[in-house]
């Protein structure tokens, strides 16, 4: 593992603990304090006498009434000025929209210039991100804390050129005998997996990228057609006679399992799938299909048939070198629980459905 990798690795362990981090860029530096974790205790001690402001994404600051002020400005990072009303508590339901409705937002809010800070700012934000945090952390422009990591850093982190193939064993399933299950790493990061069916190399491969899916793969969760698409592709695989399932550790669309859970009590207050996202301050999809290219790339595959809906599956393939000669749809498990689901993801994210 790189040095690089491993500061970012342990300034995502202190965030995820509740411990402030110093995120720097050159001469720029700020300290974060993620607002969920965080306690009046170890709000205090960060705070050392002085008032820290509020950070959070673009997509959340728009539902705090700064969309003008942010579109004019371009930024993904946004600063708020706390003043004396906006205290812990205000500061969590400003981080947490699933307490919009307990603890109705008063403002006005007011963002002020990140300056040099902002690529700091914005690599404070991915960092917790990548801890599975909500993106709204306590900030204090040029502040100290025991971990230090810099920006370049946490930009790295992730990327995924450095993933390694580590393992690969004969996993006999019930599609298809002829199994191979491989194991990726990536410093730091989850692990992924593929599933190598039939005879992968004998013609051009059937390709499923599942992403991960705990309630609907696991529990039989009704709200998605996950579980029904994992084992509909399984089935599609082994029917071609050869292909390959990469069953990817990108939780919710990348946003976590516990963040999607916080999706989930939005859409039972009405919010769909994609407002879920963006008022919890997240990108409406933050997964990265590079990673998926690379895993097709390291078990020597460059032109593949692709089971999806979703065009951001292929252009993202394509965009990193895998060639993508026939998009195949997969439709299974529709229901009346997913049925808005299924909807939104038509009319909103361009699904072929
Ligand atoms: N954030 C969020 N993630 C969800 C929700 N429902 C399902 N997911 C996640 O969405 C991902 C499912 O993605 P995929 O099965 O790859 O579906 P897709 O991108 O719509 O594309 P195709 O199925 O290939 O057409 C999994 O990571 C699920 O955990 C939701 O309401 N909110
Ligand atoms: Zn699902």
């Amino acid at each position: 593992m790189t040095s690089a990798a491993q500061s970012a690795e342990r300034a995502i362990d202190a965030l995820r603990r509740g411990y402030a981090v110093r995120v720097t860029d050159g001469e720029a530096a700020i300290a974060v304090l993620a607002i969920e974790l965080a306690d009046p205790e170890s709000l205090a001690a960060f705070e050392g006498g002085g008032r820290a402001n509020v950070l959070l994404t673009d997509k959340r600051a728009a539902f705090l009434g700064l969309g003008n002020q942010l579109a004019a400005a371009g930024m993904q990072a946004v600063l708020i000025e706390r003043t004396p009303w906006l205290d812990l508590d205000t500061a969590r339901a400003v981080a947490d929209p699933v307490l919009d409705l307990a603890t109705p937002l008063k403002g006005p809010f007011r963002s002020a210039p990140l300056g040099s800070a902002e690529r700091a700012a914005r690599a404070a934000l991915s960092l917790a991100k990548h801890a599975g945090l909500l993106p709204a952390l306590f900030v204090i422009e040029g502040g100290a804390a025991d971990d230090a990591v810099s920006a370049a850093d946490i930009e790295h982190f992730a990327e995924t050129g450095a993933l390694k193939l580590v393992s690969r064993a004969r996993l006999p399933i019930k599609v298809h005998e002829k199994t191979e299950i491989a194991a990726f790493r990536l410093p730091g990061g989850p692990e992924h997996l593929a599933l190598l069916i039939g005879d992968p190399y004998g013609t051009t491969p059937l390709v499923r990228l599942h992403s991960s899916c705990l309630t609907g793969d696991l529990l039989g969760s009704l709200k998605c057609d996950c579980g029904d698409q994992l084992h509909a592709a399984l089935h599609a695989i082994a029917a071609s006679g050869g292909g390959i399932l990469l069953y990817l550790q990108q939780e919710g669309r990348g946003i976590g399992l516990i963040n999607k859970l916080r999706a989930y009590a939005l859409q039972d207050q009405g919010f769909d799938t994609v407002d879920a996202n963006l008022r919890l301050g997240f990108e409406i999809d933050e997964r990265e299909f590079a990673l998926a290219a690379n895993m097709l790339k390291a078990l020597g595959f460059g032109t593949i048939r692709l089971l999806t809906n979703n065009p951001a599956k292929v252009a993202g393939l394509e965009a990193e070198g895998i060639a993508v000669a026939e998009r195949l749809p997969l439709k299974a498990g529709e229901g009346a629980h997913n049925e808005a689901y299924l909807r939104t993801k038509r009319d909103r994210t361009g699904h072929m459905l």
